[in-house]
């Protein structure tokens, strides 16, 4: 029954809603000055874009602090690009072409070798890269030609890297140079993230069917494989739910402005599909760890191919950049590889529900800091690292200084920080999405008499009543949600880390010598007559966490949100 009071009328912000979304979204059929007609736009910096309507003009009435921003966040399509990403650069000329051709010539060698060519590609192939000319980032007149861009040469990048055993450290100038200059328009570090492999990476089998399931193709591949694909399609998968979800929370937002008795009513409602839409996630996740999954369950990812020959492929590493230091002078960074951590979904989710993953204690910022903008923006302070002493005081030159990019160092991370981190892989954009969306329920220093938003969580706690159960079934949603990503861990990593990889696989010289360095360890153990202990090894995750560890601290943060711990 609809509700009738003096309430004043809803505050309607400007998020359009599309009727029929299985219908693909006609550009041509909006007002030429509406935010998403105006796509593909031309901005030669993330921040120098759009009147796109942005969360803030949805969420809070005054707006005066990010009148120019732009989140790059659409209710037609959530975090993925509202039109299908560009797929090659070829015919652009200076110098695309011949990125692309390396790209495909890495492609066809990896393909057609066994275990999925991981240390093999030909010194060849590396040697025409290094050769590769200059490609000219100036001439790529729109952002899903710099997103190309971005894709291609970190793709580029990781197969040089990876291409030998063990892998190489530098990366050579024709891909650091333009590859470190598009990252920087892109707010993105110069490493394949999750957006070249999932956001930016998609095409649609029939453009007229428009933006679901069962009309995606992953694009960019390393081995061209069915299961590197549907790995990637399972995260695309879920993407495709972030329309709905960012809409939910959307309205979610507009109504606890008034916080009466119909808007916690709908509160209540909005977050009881929220779960629903947490546990279709889970639901993927489930098919996916017990094998085929997607549209007429068409997907299924090997355990063992995407452990032993395809993740190989996506390691980060400490790496020096040929000259894209200010001078010309090297650059080491060191950066991890894509993962699906990086997804904004999930971290939006956690923010709007106020899953708290910051420290507890320590020396780390507080999220009022964060909100107030206080928090370093993530991207590199460097410093020149000097001679050593010893090349100083010899009569020789000293060798040129090697810039050192010590916020990019991010070895021996701390899995407390890591989803803190993780948002520095995301689009410049979605960062500040996600930014903006931690700073509503914190005062507003350039309209300090602004309302503030009161958060999710509080505003259940003040309604118990009206929102507890609601507000808590969606927490336990993503609690399920982490349980069964868990086990998705296990079984694509945990598990096969302890099996034995392919003969032909360039791993293989190594996991048997760490085989043989136990057994002889076990030994002399038992000779010592030291009782034999469960003892079992850390395994590491993408980002290089022990990743068992990290989970169930994630996992845990999200039972500590229930308002009834369970
Ligand atoms: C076979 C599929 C998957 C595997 C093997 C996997 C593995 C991992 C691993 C090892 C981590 C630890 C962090 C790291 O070192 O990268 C992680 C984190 C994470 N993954 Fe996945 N993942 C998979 C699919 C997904 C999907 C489909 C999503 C949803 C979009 C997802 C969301 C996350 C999130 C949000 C984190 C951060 C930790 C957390 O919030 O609980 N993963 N994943």
């Amino acid at each position: 029954m609809a509700a009738t009071s003096s309430r004043p009328a809803a505050r309607r912000v400007p998020f359009p809603i599309f009727e029929d979304e299985s219908k693909p979204l006609d550009l041509s059929t909006l007002p030429s000055d509406h935010f998403l007609a105006q796509r593909p736009v031309t901005p030669p910096r993330p921040e120098s874009v759009i009147d796109e309507a942005n969360w803030a003009d949805r969420a809070r009435p005054d707006t005066s602090s990010l009148a120019a921003a732009d989140y790059d966040v659409s209710v037609a399509t959530g975090f993925l690009p509202p039109e299908e990403p560009v797929q090659t650069l070829r015919g652009v000329g200076h110098g695309w072409d011949e990125v692309e051709n390396a790209l495909e010539r890495a492609q066809e060698e990896a393909a057609s070798m066994p275990g999925g060519g991981v240390g093999k590609l030909s010194e060849g192939w590396r040697e025409s890269v290094r050769r590769l000319p200059r490609a000219s980032v100036d001439v790529l007149a729109t952002l899903p030609m710099i997103r190309r861009a971005h894709t291609l040469l970190a793709h580029i990048e990781h197969f040089y890297m990876h291409s030998t055993f063990p892998s190489q450290t530098v990366v050579c100038a024709s891909i650091a140079a333009p590859l470190v200059e598009v990252s920087d328009r892109l707010g993105l570090p110069p490493i394949l993230t999750y957006a070249d492999t999932v956001l930016w990476t998609w095409k649609m089998t029939d453009k007229s069917l428009g933006l679901r399931a069962d009309n995606l193709e992953i694009t960019t591949t390393f081995t061209s494989t069915p299961s590197e694909r549907a790995f990637f399609l399972l995260s695309l998968f879920c993407e495709l739910h972030g329309p709905s979800i960012l809409r939910l929370m959307s309205s979610t937002l507009d109504e606890s402005f008034f916080a009466d008795s119909i808007a916690l009513a709908r509160i209540a409602t909005y977050l009881n599909s929220i779960s629903a839409l947490i546990d279709e996630l889970t639901a993927l996740m489930a098919g996916a760890t017990r094998g085929p999954f997607g549209p007429e369950g068409r997907e299924r990812i090997s355990p063992e191919a995407f452990y032993w020959e395809i993740r190989p492929w996506f390691n980060g590493g400490k790496w020096t950049f040929e000259g894209v230091g200010k001078n010309g002078e090297d650059k080491v960074m060191e950066w991890g590889g894509p993962s699906a951590g990086q997804s904004s979904l999930v971290h939006a989710l956690d923010v709007f529900l106020g899953v708290d993953h910051a420290p507890r204690h320590g020396h780390a910022q507080s999220s009022a800091d964060k909100a107030n903008g206080h928090e370093s923006q993530g991207f590199p302070n460097t410093f020149v690292e000097p001679p050593s002493p010893t090349a100083a005081s010899s009569s020789k030159p000293a060798p040129p200084a090697i810039v050192v990019d010590k916020a990019a160092l991010h070895k021996a991370p701390s899995d407390e920080t890591f989803m803190q981190r993780m948002s520095h892989y995301m689009p410049g954009h979605h960062r500040a999405f996600l930014r903006h969306l931690e700073s509503l329920h914190h005062p507003n220093p350039s309209a300090p008499n602004a309302p503030v938003l009161p958060s999710l969580r509080k505003l259940a706690k003040r309604h118990p009543a009206e929102l507890g159960q609601a507000y808590d079934g969606a927490v336990a949603a993503m609690k399920r949600f982490r349980d069964q990503h868990m086990r998705l861990a296990t079984v694509f990593i945990v598990q096969q880390a302890r099996r034995e990889p392919a003969r032909e696989s360039v791993h293989w010289a190594e996991w048997e010598a760490k085989r043989v360095k136990k057994e002889a360890e076990k030994e002399e153990r038992r000779r010592l007559g030291l009782v034999e202990g469960a003892k079992r090894e850390a395994i590491a995750g993408t980002g290089g966490t022990d990743l068992v560890t990290f989970l169930k601290r994630c996992r845990e943060r999200t039972v500590e949100a229930l308002l009834q711990q369970e």
